[in-house]
């Protein structure tokens, strides 16, 4: 139920062109992983996710989900969830009309999951999304990412929206559903220290460029200085402003 990822000298601009969004970005996920996508504003991940989840075209380079090009290719855009604020719900109709939609769309829906989910995070699909709180919200993008039990699901920063409590049941819902269905998820967080400890595996990107990426502890060691293990936050403001101490 899981599928690798991989990015080729990828390159990509949004629109006319101005200066590269992605630029020459290459990179392998293996299926089954929790990968994190971290990097500063505008460095990149949500156009990342975009192209994985083959909703964008990259002008330069190959995105492939288990060796096969995503982009206008439905049976591989239908195994990559991209769970983001800008997922298909239907706004002003009831949250049930949004979830037909869904198990129609995804092959490995949960009903059951997604039920339980929606009682765990006290939402009812009576509901309409417009009407929710914007943690509500965020929640019900969890819900249909978790519940969608896609072979590659990307959790673009929806949790930013909920509060500590409800941000600490979905890393414990997502790790594990995870240990249960494994799978390859990639979760991208400006919070990495809230998530540090679910990711064995990272992916930095800043200015469009990846500037590091490998197995979380291998990226950690590589960075130790005087036998201190630095956090991945500390690597990335290392990497992208230099040593602040
Ligand atoms: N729709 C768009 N049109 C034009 N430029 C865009 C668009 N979306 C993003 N960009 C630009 O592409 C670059 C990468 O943006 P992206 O949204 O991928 O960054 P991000 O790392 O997800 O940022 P953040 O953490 O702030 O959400 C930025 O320079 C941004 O200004």
């Amino acid at each position: 139920m899981s599928a690798s990822i991989e990015f080729s000298d990828v390159s990509f601009h949004y629109g006319f062109r101005h200066s590269d969004a992605l630029e020459n970005v290459s990179f392998s996920v293996g299926a089954g992983s929790i990968t994190g996508l971290l990097g500063r504003n505008g460095s990149g991940k949500s156009t990342i996710a975009m192209l994985m989840a083959g909703q964008a075209y990259a002008q330069e380079g190959d995105v492939l989900i288990d060796g096969v090009p995503v982009f206008d290719n439905p049976q591989a855009m239908a195994s990559v969830c991209n769970a983001a604020d800008s997922m298909a719900i239907f706004g002003d109709e009831k949250i049930k009309n949004t979830l037909n939609l869904w198990r129609d769309v995804r092959p490995n829906w949960d009903e059951d999951f997604a039920g339980q989910l929606f009682e765990t995070f006290k939402i009812s699909i009576k509901k309409k999304p417009d009407k929710l709180s914007r943690g509500q919200r965020s929640a019900l993008h969890a819900i249909l990412g978790l519940a969608s039990r896609c072979p590659v699901t990307i959790f673009d920063e929806v949790h930013l929206g909920m509060d500590a409590v409800a941000r600490e049941v979905f890393y414990r819902t997502v790790l594990a559903d995870y240990t249960q269905n494994p799978r390859t998820i990639i979760m991208s967080s400006h919070l990495i220290e809230e998530i540090e400890d679910l990711l064995d595996h990272v992916l930095f990107v800043h200015e469009g460029k990846l500037i590091e990426s490998g197995d979380a502890d291998d990226v950690r060691e590589r960075h130790a200085r005087e036998n201190k293990v630095p956090s991945l936050t500390d690597i990335l403001v290392e990497m992208t402003i230099g040593d602040i101490s």
